[in-house]
């Protein structure tokens, strides 16, 4: 069995991620990542993004991805979606009794989930079937936080219970490949994966195909899960604080009425207004730092990876410990504090981003070297979105119940205990 690294230390962690950068630009091929490039059962891999080896296929699929979806101009062409989604979810709080505890979980699942099939698919899928489909990815998420492990071992059975999703899955998913195949305009995520021509060799980049109907669906599960789930453990844990935390909701809730009040009623929601406001952009930081949604970043060195793309024999395993190195006695003061003030100007972190720096590295929630989310960007405007928005338009309470900040560590770090929040609607000033 491989030798496994286990880093949980930012400094050494910032070595590995810059120094090492060309050496640990792969994925560890076992366990859990292993199933998913193989859940078919045929002796072709089946890769997503994440588990492609380093190579022409993985850039021609990552480059797609930041084409189609992940750009500037995509993210700021999203907004009409975004705005919806946000409207759906005050509408559907703004419907349960005033100052009554509610499962922010589930109206979180509902909007998020709906804005990630529609970038996926465009705005034309049918209620029934995004809802059909937020229960399929709920049983696949679920199944990859019990088949995580950091040492690469499964569990037979519950390894072929969160493969068969793939089933379900896929008899919902093909009639919109093919809708999508047959249409002559262009615009969703499964448009570009349709139209995409990756290299038929991966090693020299010669020659284009067409992806198969069982990539798509992998690249499709791979582009749901983080556009769910990943961003809504991000909101969870930022408004459990909040509702602990009243004098930072006060705070927040201040900026986000003044930003209201200074720009037009449209622009100060715009992904240019929100990045505008510090303290929002600090307390996203320091609930990414305390609890970063992906708690572990994983490499692997495999044998014969230098000889283009394909996955030989594991070596050794790194696992770096996110949530470890965010919580670093000796990187950070009080580190189970929240305390979004250290990122602001004069704070201990007010140079300290969401991405590793070149000479200092004290987080990495989005990862790091070759291999860092290409979703940052994006998931950053929905997370301070939907924050902005129900700071504004609710007053967030704790449940009598209070507030229980376990965590689950698992493939996603949601919370142990779904948060429970008392809303009561704002007049707005
Ligand atoms: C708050 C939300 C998110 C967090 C905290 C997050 C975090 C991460 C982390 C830690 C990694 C591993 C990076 C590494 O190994 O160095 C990753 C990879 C990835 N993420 Fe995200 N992510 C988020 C949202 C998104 C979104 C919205 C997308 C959009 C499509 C996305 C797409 C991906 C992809 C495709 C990879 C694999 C990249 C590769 O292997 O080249 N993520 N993410």
């Amino acid at each position: 069995s491989p030798a496994i690294q286990v880093v949980g230390d930012p400094a050494v962690a910032q070595r590995l991620v810059n120094d090492a950068a060309d050496a640990l630009t792969t994925r560890p091929n076992d366990g859990l990542l292993k199933a998913l490039a193989t859940w078919t059962g045929g002796p072709e891999r089946i890769e997503s993004i994440t588990t492609a080896a380093y190579g022409s296929h993985w850039r021609s699929l990552r480059s797609n991805l930041t084409a189609a979806v992940l750009n500037p101009s995509r993210i700021a062409a999203l907004a009409p979606l975004h705005r919806d989604a946000v409207q759906d979810l005050l509408a559907g709080l703004s419907a349960g009794a005033a100052g009554e505890a509610v499962v922010m979980r589930e109206y979180l699942d509902r909007a998020l989930f709906a804005l990630a099939a529609r970038t996926c698919f465009g705005d034309g899928v049918e209620e029934s079937r995004v809802r059909a489909l937020q229960r399929v990815m709920e049983d696949l998420t679920q199944g990859m936080d019990d088949n995580v492990s950091l040492d690469g071992s499964t569990d037979p059975r519950r390894l072929r219970r969160l493969l068969g999703v793939f089933v379900p899955l896929g008899e919902l998913v093909r009639p919109l490949v093919a809708a999508s195949r047959a249409r002559q305009t262009a615009g969703s995520y499964v448009d570009s994966l349709v139209d995409l021509r990756v290299p038929v060799n991966d090693v020299d980049g010669n020659g284009k195909r067409a992806l198969g109907d069982d990539e798509i669906l992998g690249l499709v599960a791979e582009f749901l899960a983080t556009n769910w789930k990943v961003v809504e453990t991000c909101i969870e844990w930022t408004l459990a604080h909040l509702v602990i935390g009243l004098e930072v909701q006060k705070k927040l809730r201040r900026e986000v009425d003044e930003a209201a009040a200074a720009g037009d009623a449209e622009a100060w929601l715009s992904e240019k207004g929100l990045g505008d406001l510090p303290y929002l952009r600090a307390v996203v930081l320091e609930s990414l730092r305390m609890h970063p949604p992906s708690p572990f970043v994983t490499r692997g060195v495999h044998d014969d990876l230098a000889s283009g793309g394909t996955i030989g024999r594991l070596r050794k395993k790194l696992v770096f410990l996110v949530r470890d190195i965010g919580r670093h006695g000796g990187a950070w003061t009080d580190p189970d504090q929240f305390m979004p003030e250290r990122f602001l100007p004069g704070g201990e972190a007010e140079d300290v981003n969401h991405m590793p720096g070149r000479s200092e590295m004290r987080m990495m929630p989005f990862g790091g070297g070759r291999r860092f989310c290409p979703g940052y960007s994006l998931a950053l405007v929905r997370v301070k979105f939907f924050l902005a928005a129900l700071v504004r338009h609710f007053e967030l309470a704790p449940p009598s119940s209070g507030v229980d900040l376990a965590e689950r560590l698992a493939f996603n770090n949601l919370m142990k205990k779904p948060l429970r929040v008392r809303v009561t609607r704002r007049t707005l000033p």
